[in-house]
């Protein structure tokens, strides 16, 4: 039997064939994800539930012409496998390899880069309002996920577009129940109720003004009556934000997702935004991904034949060493209250969840209501913990600074993913966090370069009474216990000295690294070498300032390590004192650089940007020695 993908190297060819022929296209796409996934890694269950529409948006829609806006676009393969990007998914997310969302400089199909959720519908009116102004006969097709829907940005841009009745933009749905974890909040719930039929209605009134305005049309509206129950009742939400409300359709009918979208483009250029709630299964067509869409939510690469093996770890996760703190705290002190904006699993509160029940609370995919949802909390004078990404805390920078800081509330901000992040690259990179925190009056901010450190300083934030800030890396750190260990806070503001100059062979130049984070580890093996002090700051804000200055003028040099932007970042906090100080030294700052760091191996990046002991060395060594 014909391999029809393997023929297909751009939509025109697609858009050649039979629609018959679109469901064997269908399952060899669906095999070819499942085996290029479990070979690299990637999102996998979000992919396999979107090849249908994957498919029959490209078959529908004169892409790149008309354009798709992926909503996080986590679920982009077959779309980028679809133009021209099959080859290339063995690369997907290393470095120099296509990233695992759509990228506007990775292919002209790619209409707008996204990662971070909730960004298409507005992306794409601004798009729609664009055609319309330049008067061109255009698609703009958003297709956002049901967590992602959950995020007030959509609802900002459903605000909009609804009243715009000329502007040709078509969202799509894609309802699987699930975000990472399964879906919270009312509107899931009104989702399930729309499904469940209780308001089918929608789809007849729908149907009622399809065959109105184009009569041509009308055994479309027969058939997809077909598929839904004609009940009158209330108008679903998304009519009432003037949108033409259509569905809920099966999302892997193919048939039915052709015929409904070829209407529904006709539609959009006539009587404005349109809106498909399509129903697909996360995880469809891989029995183990239907069962277990969280685990198979971003895998590591895993045998498809027989699933994700759990293998044990030498080294605990930070995120795991955070998970364990706050069940120890959450034991300790029953005014403790954790939130998650949908980050339960890769947070690392799933045990919290089951422990403490009452006073966990995943908001959906909401981070500006998560930070000031913890506001009120501390008003309250319970202790709300924000468990957040540092890339995704960027969401909820007004709310931190308004509602938290100004405001002197004791939240403590768990930072996770913080400095480079891997295969998800530049979108999710925590390169910024020191530099738009640090500046910010009465927050604290602690940067622990081990798993000892990293406990105790979720225990200083804790236990201070105003906003404090702990940011820690993705992976695991040195492998240092901490289980058990007493929920003891570090003094406040307290630099350490970890490695002094040894007399024995003094070095021609005395050099100490002033090190925020773990990185640390390998300036320390630099140290050894080259016989150099080392200082453990533990925190950017407040610095130590004492023990800089002191170290300051008892070096010929300083060397400033940290994992995260060093423009505005710890570096550049310490350049500000001395010079505050007047006290003049030569210096070299280490850290990310003034760039956006791509997808690839974190132990690759590092060296890349000269943050690896070897890359350490020849840059002291090149600048001082
Ligand atoms: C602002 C932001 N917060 C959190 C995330 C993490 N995240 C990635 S995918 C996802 C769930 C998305 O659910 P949905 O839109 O329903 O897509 P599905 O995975 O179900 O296809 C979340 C929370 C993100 N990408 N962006
Ligand atoms: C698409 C998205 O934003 C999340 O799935 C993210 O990729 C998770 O990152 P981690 O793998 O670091 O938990
Ligand atoms: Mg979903």
């Amino acid at each position: 039997m014909t391999n029809f993908l393997e023929t297909i190297s751009a939509p025109d060819e697609l858009r050649g064939l039979e629609v018959s022929k679109l469901p064997q296209i269908a399952q060899e796409l669906r095999n070819f994800i499942l085996t290029s996934v479990s070979g690299t890694g990637g999102h996998l269950s979000s992919n396999l539930g979107t090849v249908e529409l994957a498919l029959a948006l490209h078959y529908v829609f004169d892409t790149p012409y008309d354009r798709l806006v992926w909503d996080v676009g986590h679920q982009s393969y077959a779309h980028k496998i679809l133009t021209g990007r099959r080859e290339a998914m063995s690369g997907l997310r290393q470095f120099d390899g296509i990233s695992g969302f759509p990228k506007r400089s990775e292919s002209e199909y790619d209409a707008f880069g996204t990662a971070h959720s909730s960004t298409s519908i507005s992306a794409a009116l601004g798009m729609a309002v664009a055609a319309k102004n330049k008067n061109e006969q255009r698609n703009v097709v958003a297709i956002i996920g049901d967590g992602a829907m959950s995020a007030g940005m959509a609802f900002e841009a459903m605000n909009n577009a609804g009243v715009n009745k000329k502007v040709p933009l078509i969202v799509i749905l894609n309802d699987n129940e699930m975000s990472i974890s399964p879906a919270v909040g009312a509107l899931n719930r009104y989702l399930v109720k729309l499904i469940s039929g209780s308001m089918y209605a929608a789809t007849k009134r729908g149907l009622d003004k399809v065959l109105s305005v184009a009569p041509p049309i009308r055994e479309f509206a027969k058939r997809l009556e077909g598929h839904t129950k004609g009940m009158l009742g209330p108008a679903t939400i998304f009519e009432e934000f003037g949108f033409d409300y259509y569905g809920p359709i099966d999302g892997h009918n193919l048939d039915v997702l052709v015929s409904t979208l070829q209407n529904i483009k006709v539609l959009a250029q006539t009587e404005g935004p349109q809106f498909l709630h399509v129903i697909t299964k996360k995880g469809k067509g891989y029995a183990l991904a239907e069962a277990d869409p969280i685990a198979y939510h971003g895998p590591s690469p895993f045998n498809p034949i027989v699933g994700i093996q759990a293998k044990p770890a030498s080294k605990k996760t930070y995120t795991q060493i955070f998970g364990e703190w706050l069940c120890d705290m959450g034991e300790a002190d029953e005014r403790l209250m954790a939130i998650t904006p949908a980050m339960r699993e890769g947070s690392g509160l799933v045990e919290f969840e089951k422990r403490f029940p009452e006073r966990y609370f995943d908001v959906g995919i909401a981070e500006q209501h998560a930070v000031t949802f913890a506001a009120g909390i501390a008003c309250e004078g319970l202790k709300p913990v924000v468990a957040i990404y540092s890339t995704f805390l960027q969401r909820g920078y007004d709310q931190l600074i308004h509602d938290v800081t100004l405001q002197n509330l004791p939240v403590v901000f768990a930072i996770d993913r913080a400095g480079m992040v891997g295969a998800d690259g530049a979108t999710h990179a925590g390169a910024f966090d020191v530099a738009f925190l640090r500046c910010l009056p009465n927050l604290i901010l602690m940067t622990p370069a081990n798993e000892q450190e990293c406990r105790a300083m979720l225990t200083t934030a804790f236990k201070h009474d105003g906003p404090a800030a702990v940011r820690y890396p993705r992976g695991s750190g040195i492998g240092l216990e901490t289980t058990g260990q007493a929920l003891e806070s570090l003094p406040i503001g307290k630099g350490l000295v970890v490695r002094s100059i040894s007399e024995q062979l003094p070095p021609q130049k005395k050099i100490a690294f002033i090190c925020f984070g773990p990185l640390l580890y390998n300036a320390l093996s630099v140290a050894k070498e080259i016989n150099a002090t080392v200082i453990d700051m533990r925190f950017v804000k407040p610095l130590d300032e004492e023990l800089l200055c002191d170290i300051a003028r008892t070096h010929d040099a300083l060397v400033f390590v940290e994992d995260s932007a060093v423009k505005g970042g710890a570096g550049s906090a310490c350049l500000e004192v001395l010079a505050d100080q007047n006290i003049q030294i030569e210096s070299l700052q280490m850290g990310l650089p003034d760039e956006y760091v791509e997808h690839g191996d974190v132990n690759f990046l590092l060296d890349l940007y000269g943050l690896s002991s070897e890359k350490m060395k020849q840059r002291v060594t090149a600048r001082f020695l």
